[in-house]
């Protein structure tokens, strides 16, 4: 998991969710009779573009219900009366970019009904399904679906044009979802939605025969939202369920709604959990509400729920266009057993391929300081990881470290960016979704000796990488730059949109030059993703102790010469100014956890996978620290001394160097959580363990 990972839902409508149930609307819930006034939210789902020829014939309203949060900005304006049927329609765009038209219809005689909605496309076809209401609570790290009640009722097809309804037997769907408590959960639970309306589905209540059920304005809440997160081991008692005692009377109960439906009286006596109705087997089965790594039996039974919930019911698209495998929607009703395993194959089938498809990442310089934290991080969170590096300033003990922390191999190539087919072969040879661009040299005084290898290297090496990227058809990359794009800085501190180019050292300009290579690239493509990320000054190690820092020769950077001094490999540490126009007069940097910067790294990939187009982010904290406390800071927490000396400035360094990282906290989701101590501990932990480095360890290619 990457930090703060949001664990806001999207509504049926695609747009944000509110997150607080408002109460107005509750009392007007439950205090619906039958005969109140209802209101149903039909949601039109299309696989394409194409109707919305259609849809803008339609009027747009600006009419809400209290009922019904639709959670779209666009508001609704009355339509124009048709019989007793007053209704509105909003528009929206799912994840997937369909097209998603929520119609509301007030039904002034209490009377249920079917409309079909007569809009048509040539080439796809629509499910038309019925919404009673949905309300949406965020409190206590859970988020519920109070109710969502989708009746799926009607099916057009391209075909002839003509409606068709769907086939017998399934008249209805009536699902109901809660997302997770934890964040992890609702993540869990989001990639599982039912992601044609948007929506974070975990469980379908019923397939039931007969007549559209008449329960606008009920919310499942009350059974259901007392502790989700239990729900599989929950016994709560069966009267907890069954009788409205001891809980808030606004809230209406699930026997009050389940009444009112064909729903076997046996459910009541179950404990609280999800339970999935087969009209075949007249049953309800409990399925699983868990998330993925969940293996238990009912686990299959919860895949099945997946599949309905994943093209917004399977059980109505036997002529949807959307639908590639005729088995999906073979002679339904089956029993459900039946239809799970004739889906469960299907299903793993196309997770495996949706896995394989979207979660290789390629890390150039993977064998780095930073590609290794990079690494576990990514593989934490799922991802497959094929490395690439020339090991020119890396060693392959950091890749079999990384392996024995992550506990699986990691393929890597022993390749130079600057061998175009070799690179070429391992795109050839797996199937990578994105790239996380690491590779380079990074030493700013030998580039100023040697600047024909750093533009070689640096510029030649990506152009080289973005070439083969674009002949194996990917088009995401997240690029390592560095802050000293930024040149002397005009103010602080630093925002993505401060100046850029002023550098002063070729290593510097090959950040930026790449900057404006992957730009251009941009702008001539939509295709390409790119997430140009910023860095500060990274510092710190893994927790574990086992990877962290090794730089050949002697340190230039201030922390990794500190730790030597700290190990007695180094005799003082040498401050390179005191006389700047900061508080102790040494030099103020923006330090960043190694494992802070790579969850960033994380972030960054998921962004891509948004479609993001290009952007820019800095990877910092945002505070400013001295030379000097830094020697504090670690001293402190290594119990080491560190002696020191004041010296002259060096060469091409600035004052003061910090940045404001709200922009990736705001886009990605992500902050640096890792103060100054962790820094210096976790460094402390790898210098102590390893006061050689990589060198010292057997087995060693350096
Ligand atoms: O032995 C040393 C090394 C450094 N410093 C000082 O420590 C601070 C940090 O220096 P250093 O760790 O070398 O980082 P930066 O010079 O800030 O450069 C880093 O941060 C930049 C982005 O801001 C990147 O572009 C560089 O690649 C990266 O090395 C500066 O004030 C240095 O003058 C010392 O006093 N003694």
């Amino acid at each position: 998991m990457y930090q703060n990972m949001s664990s806001t839902p999207h509504s049926t409508t695609g747009g944000p969710v509110s997150s607080k149930f408002e109460s107005d609307s509750y009392s007007k819930l439950s205090s619906a009779s039958p005969t109140a006034k209802k209101e149903q939210t039909y949601i039109n789902i299309s696989s394409d573009h194409q109707q919305d020829s259609d849809h803008k014939e339609k009027p747009h309203g600006h009419a809400k219900s209290s009922a019904v949060q639709s959670h779209d900005p666009t508001e609704t304006t009355a339509k124009p009366e048709r019989d007793e049927l007053s209704k509105r329609e909003t528009n929206n765009e799912n994840s997937r970019g369909e097209r998603i038209t929520t119609e509301r219809e007030d039904q002034g005689n209490g009377a249920r009904g079917v409309e079909t909605v007569t809009e048509n496309s040539k080439q796809t076809s629509k499910v038309v399904a019925a919404m009673t209401s949905l309300s949406v609570d965020v409190a206590d790290d859970v988020v519920r679906f109070e109710e969502m009640a989708v009746e799926t009722v009607e099916v057009q097809t391209s075909d002839g044009n003509k409606p068709h309804t769907q086939p017998d037997g399934v008249n209805e769907l009536f699902k109901t979802g809660m997302s997770q408590g934890s964040t992890e959960g609702s993540q869990g639970m989001r990639s599982q939605s039912l992601d044609a309306a948007d929506v974070m589905t975990t469980a379908v209540w019923g397939v039931t025969e007969g007549s559209v059920m008449t329960q606008p304005h009920t919310s499942l809440s009350s059974p259901l939202k007392s502790d989700h997160r239990n729900s599989r081991d929950n016994t709560t008692p069966p009267d907890a369920l069954s009788t409205s005692s001891g809980t808030n009377s606004m809230e209406p109960q699930l026997p009050d709604i389940l009444a009112s439906r064909p729903t076997p009286a046996s459910l009541l006596n179950r404990p609280q959990g999800f339970y999935c109705y087969s009209t075949a087997s007249k049953n309800y089965s409990e399925i699983c509400s868990s998330p993925d790594d969940c293996d238990c039996p009912k686990r299959s039974a919860f895949i099945f729920t997946e599949l309905v919930a994943d093209v917004g019911g399977c059980l109505c698209t036997r002529k949807s266009a959307r639908v590639e495998e005729p088995a999906m929607v073979s002679d339904l009703p089956l029993a459900l057993p039946d239809l799970i395993s004739a889906h469960h194959e299907l299903v793993s089938k196309k997770k495996q391929k949706h896995r394989m498809a979207q979660k290789t990442v390629l890390v150039t310089g993977g064998a780095g300081y930073i590609g290794s934290h990079v690494i576990i991080e990514l593989i934490q969170d799922g991802f497959d990881i094929v490395v690439l590096d020339n090991l020119v300033n890396a060693s392959m003990e950091s890749i079999r470290r990384v392996e024995k922390i992550a506990g699986k191999k990691i393929p890597t190539y022993s390749v130079d960016l600057l061998d175009k087919n070799a690179v070429d072969d391992v795109f050839k040879k797996h199937k990578i979704s994105s790239v996380i661009h690491l590779a380079g040299l990074k030493a700013v005084g030998e580039s100023c000796e040697l600047p024909l290898l750093y533009y070689k290297t640096n510029v030649g090496g990506t152009t080289n990488l973005l070439e083969v990227m674009e002949a194996n058809g990917v088009f995401n990359i997240v690029f390592s730059s560095s802050a000293t794009v930024y040149g002397l800085p005009q103010f602080l501190p630093l925002t993505e949109d401060h100046p850029v180019g002023g550098c002063t050292n070729p290593y510097g300009k090959t950040k930026f030059m790449i900057e404006q290579i992957l730009s251009d690239l941009c702008t001539s493509n939509k295709k390409w993703n790119v997430a140009v990320l910023r860095y500060f000054n990274p510092v710190g190690a893994h927790k574990s102790g086992t990877i962290g820092e090794d730089p050949s020769g002697v340190p230039n950077n201030l922390m990794p010469f500190m730790g030597q001094v700290a190990v007695g490999r180094r005799a003082s540490l040498t401050v390179y100014g005191s006389d700047y126009d900061t508080p102790d007069g040494t030099g103020v940097r923006d330090y960043i956890h190694v494992v802070d910067l790579a969850l960033g790294h994380v972030a960054a990939v998921h962004k891509l996978n948004e479609q993001c187009g290009l952007k820019v982010y800095n990877l910092g904290t945002g505070q400013g620290v001295s030379v000097l406390d830094m020697v504090k800071a670690f001293e402190k927490a290594s119990g080491k001394k560190i002696p020191y000396e004041l010296a002259e400035r060096r060469l091409g360094d600035i004052a003061s160097c910090y940045g404001d990282p709200s922009l990736a906290a705001k886009e990605l989701n992500w902050t640096a959580t890792r103060g100054l101590d962790e820094m210096c501990e976790d460094l402390w932990r790898w210098q102590s363990q390893n006061p050689q480095g990589y060198k010292g360890a057997e087995g060693s290619s350096q």
